[in-house]
Order: structure tokens, then C-alpha cells, then sequence
């Protein structure tokens, strides 16, 4: 990792911070106001998930991509629907600015929120739709248990940089607490093949955009043709961490709610150099934080005045996700 990289994206340890309260907390969360204003990303790490944990998830993702394809698409997303496998060229999130190019070369497995309970808010027809049964590739059976885990890890990590942004903004550190605490968070394995045959014009491993939600937490194995933020003078700066680190970035309902003083950046995954030696598949594991379905978005009054005002129409989280989800074609409707 070059000394630029480092400088580039910065380092933020979230174990000062502890729950909102711990003695160093208002610390870590200048430091996260400071970099959700530049580029939007940061390489969290004092996150506290066992690298076993971690690694459990990356190993079950890796013996489903594995499996034949047949075996593979058994588990295919139902029409209508986002849990489950989706194959090469399934998805294009470029689509989701409505930008048309060739699809994505990644294939993906994604999983809803896990842990359901009986209210209407979660068996509801919209419910329903956000949050849908996870399917389990029976192939691999240490999945559901090292998913399941992964899965409450991170929505705990989620939780406490939640926190760390509520502070961040001088509001009450538990502004956001009953904005997520039945948040419609997605997992998602993608799986970024060796290619074997020169990429289509304009195709890319995963195409430039912005995230949907609150925030992304990404673990990644290093490769080849890797993920990029996008400078504001256009330029590409390259995005690497550690295996037991994470990357944190700030989504659009985040730039939503506080107007704009934070950055959902575009990023992108690039395909690996043409004289990469050896293989170059790449994986990485992605927690895609999105608050409570019925949650309004609307810019906070302490990121407005009158010369900054609001930027943005009420949403509220489901109506954003559905949205962009139906231009990506995640969603076939
Ligand atoms: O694979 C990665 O590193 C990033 C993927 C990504 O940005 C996404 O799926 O939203
Ligand atoms: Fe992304």
C-alpha cells in the first residue's frame, strides 16, 4: 500500500468511540465529520469482528462461487426479487445513474435482514419485499451459520458508526437509533471471475456509481483490478485495506440527510491490468446499511440555513432503495 493511498483515504479507529459514551468518542467523530466531508471514505478499523468471523464468511461466499453453475443457479433470484445468486451481466449499477453500458462482470449472493420478528412491519407485503427469506446454498453448510454471524457483526458495527455520524453532527448520539433498529440491510458476496476473454467496450467489473443507503461497510481480498474513488478534479484514487479492516462509505440517503455536507462518492471497480499475471479473481463482502423501510429522510435543520437550503425532497429509506434498485435491475418490475 503506498504512503498516498494511505493519506488518501483516511484511517479512523472506531474502538475510542465505544457505544457514544467512552472518552474518546467525540475524537473519532470529528474525525469522521472531517472525512464524510472530502471523499466519503474511510478505512475503519478497532471495529471489533473476529477475524474468524470474518474470514468464516469470505470462505462459505468463496465454496458457493466455486460450485457449478447449475448447481449455482438452483439458487438464482426469484423474479421480482434480489436475495440469492445473480449470475455475469445480471446487473449494471452504472444503470442506477442511468447510465447505460455493458453489464457488470462480478456475480453476486445476497441475503436481507436476518433476524425477522412477527409485527406487520416485517410480515407485510412491503415487508415482505425488503426483507425476504434468505435462501441457504445447502452445498456449503457452514453457510448460514457463518452468514448469519457475519450478518450481526457488522449490523453492530453499523450501529455504533450511526452513532459516530449522529455525534458527528451535533445531534443526540441516538438521533439514528430508532431510524435502524429494524433496518432493511442487505449482505452481498460479489465475485469478480478471472476473466478469460478481453472485457466488452465500457465494461467493467463493477460500473461507477454511488451507494443507495445510510453507509457501506466492504471487507475485500486484495487482487488485480480493484475498487476506486472518484477524485472531485475526475481522477480514479485507488481503494485498499488490510483483511482486517473495512471500508466505510457514506451513501446517498447519508448526502440526503445532511444536505450534502457529506460525500456520497462515485466508486467503481476496475478490471484487472491485461498483463496481470496469475489469477485475478477478486472477492469482496458487502453490508449495505439501510435504515428502517418506513424511515423519513429529510435534511437535517442543522445541516441547512439560508444560504444552504434544503436540497432535497422528503424520501423516506424503502422509496430510495426501491428506486434505485428498479434501475439497476436488481428488482425485475
Ligand atoms: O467490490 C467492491 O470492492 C465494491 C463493490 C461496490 O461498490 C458495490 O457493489 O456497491
Ligand atoms: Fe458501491
Amino acid at each position: 500500500m503506498s504512503s498516498a493511498i494511505i493519506a488518501e483515504i483516511p484511517v479512523i479507529d472506531l474502538g475510542p468511540f465505544g457505544d457514544g459514551d467512552a472518552p474518546g468518542a467525540a475524537e473519532v467523530a470529528a474525525a469522521f465529520d472531517r472525512a464524510c466531508r472530502d471523499l466519503g471514505f474511510v478505512v475503519v478499523v478497532g471495529h471489533g469482528v473476529p477475524q474468524a468471523v470474518i474470514d468464516a464468511a469470505h470462505r462459505s461466499a468463496r465454496a458457493f462461487f466455486d460450485l457449478d453453475l447449475a448447481t449455482r443457479e438452483r439458487y438464482a433470484a426469484p423474479p421480482g426479487g434480489f436475495v440469492g445468486y445473480r449470475g455475469l451481466g445480471a446487473e449494471g449499477l452504472s444503470y442506477s445513474l442511468d447510465q447505460e453500458a455493458a453489464p457488470d462482470f462480478k456475480e453476486t449472493y445476497t441475503v436481507g435482514r436476518i433476524d425477522r420478528g412477527d409485527e406487520p412491519y416485517f410480515t407485510s407485503q412491503l415487508g415482505r419485499m425488503y426483507m425476504p427469506d434468505p435462501t441457504w446454498p445447502a452445498e456449503v453448510p457452514e453457510f448460514a451459520a457463518s452468514w448469519a454471524e457475519f450478518y450481526r457483526q457488522m449490523d453492530r458495527v453499523a450501529w455504533r458508526l450511526m452513532r459516530a455520524f449522529a455525534t458527528a453532527l451535533a445531534l443526540p448520539r441516538e438521533f439514528f437509533d430508532d431510524k435502524i433498529d429494524r433496518n432493511i440491510s442487505c449482505l452481498r458476496a460479489l465475485n469478480y471471475p478471472h476473466p478469460s476473454t478481453p472485457p466488452q467496450p465500457g465494461q467493467l467489473r463493477a460500473g461507477a456509481h454511488t451507494d443507495y443507503g445510510s453507509l457501506t461497510l466492504l471487507s475485500m481480498a486484495d487482487a488485480p483490478g480493484g475498487l476506486e474513488v472518484q477524485r472531485d478534479d475526475g481522477s480514479w484514487a485507488p481503494v485498499r485495506v488490510p483483511a482486517d479492516a473495512f471500508v466505510m462509505n457514506v451513501g446517498d440517503l447519508m448526502a440526503q440527510w445532511t444536505n450534502d455536507r457529506w460525500r456520497s462518492s462515485m466508486h467503481r471497480v476496475t478490471n484487472p491490468p491485461p498483463d496481470a499475471i496469475g489469477d485475478t479473481r477478486r472477492q469482496s463482502l458487502a453490508f449495505f446499511h439501510q435504515p428502517n423501510y418506513d424511515a423519513e429522510v429529510i435534511p437535517l435543520a442543522s445541516c441547512c440555513g439560508p444560504a444552504n437550503p434544503p436540497k432535497y425532497a422528503r424520501t423516506t429509506s424503502g422509496e430510495h432503495l426501491f428506486m434505485k434498485m428498479t434501475k439497476a435491475k436488481n428488482l425485475n418490475v
